[in-house]
């Protein structure tokens, strides 16, 4: 069994991977679904706010015009502020109903998580075997994030976490603004983005479809189960190198 790493960097996804599905279910959405109301009435007036609103009633158009969804998913802009709140609501919670991976929701969802870290009623799950590797890696593997999270709710998990500020372990972040993760596409540009060829980068998902998007860019993979993830199916077993734990990578035979 070997224990040198045959890659130069690690790019992990971060819910079902470094930190549980549970923890985004349970804690992290309800967070925004919970708060949606008085976040809208106490920061109506931030530009932040509009602009992240602008992002939703964008992506509404595209939805109606593009994906044929009805109108009612549409964000007023020129009604009453209560009326508009009350569109806003119900685009939001539908969108978090179907667990939409799509930039402006994310980037909605994260900018209501900077309260809930900043006040310390959130604090970022992160598996133990997680904050173990880091510390093997640190100066040997480069450490990536790609999540479907913005890159601002990412460092916000990271630097609050239940093991501490991890933000220096972290070489840099990942969201979908440089491409969906379903695509080979968005793997090749992080590759070219970080300068380092395909084969040496080792992606870690709870996703198999990623995990699919990934290898056909070039990549080393391997599947997390972690409990609470969802089941795999006997061909996802059979192609697929599995982990449950980040600290079997370092005894790995193929890695
Ligand atoms: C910054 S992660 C917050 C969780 C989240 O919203 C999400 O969609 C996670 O998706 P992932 O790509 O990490 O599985
Ligand atoms: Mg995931």
């Amino acid at each position: 069994m070997s224990t040198i790493p045959t890659f130069k960097c690690v790019l992990l996804d971060i819910e079902g991977t470094t930190t549980p599905i549970s923890f985004v279910h349970d804690q992290l959405f309800p967070y925004v679904t919970n708060n949606l109301e008085n976040f809208l009435n106490k920061n109506w007036n931030s530009t932040e706010l509009q602009q992240k609103i602008q992002l939703l009633r964008e992506q509404a158009i595209k939805d109606v015009n593009d994906n044929n969804l009805p109108d009612s998913v549409l964000i007023p802009e020129s009604k009453e502020i209560n009326e508009i709140k009350h569109f806003i609501i119900k685009n939001i919670k539908w969108q978090m109903e179907i667990d939409r991976k799509i930039g402006s929701l994310k980037s909605f969802q994260g900018f209501m998580w900077e309260s809930g870290f900043e006040s310390g009623e959130l604090k970022g799950e992160i598996f133990d075997d997680v904050l173990e590797a880091f510390k093997r890696w640190k100066g040997i593997i480069q450490i990536f994030i790609y999540s479907s999270g913005s890159i601002n709710a990412q460092k916000l998990i990271f630097k609050n976490s239940d093991k501490g500020d991890l933000s220096s372990y972290i070489d840099g972040y990942f969201d979908t603004t440089i491409g969906s993760k379903l695509e080979k596409s968005s793997y090749i540009n992080i590759a070219k983005e970080i300068k380092v060829e395909p084969n040496e980068i080792l992606f870690l998902s709870d996703n198999v479809k990623e995990i699919v998007a990934a290898r056909s860019a070039g990549y080393q993979t391997a599947i997390m189960e972690r409990k609470g993830n969802s089941p795999l199916s006997d061909d996802d077993r059979k192609n697929n190198i599995i982990l449950s734990d980040f600290l079997q990578i370092f005894s790995h035979a193929t890695f």
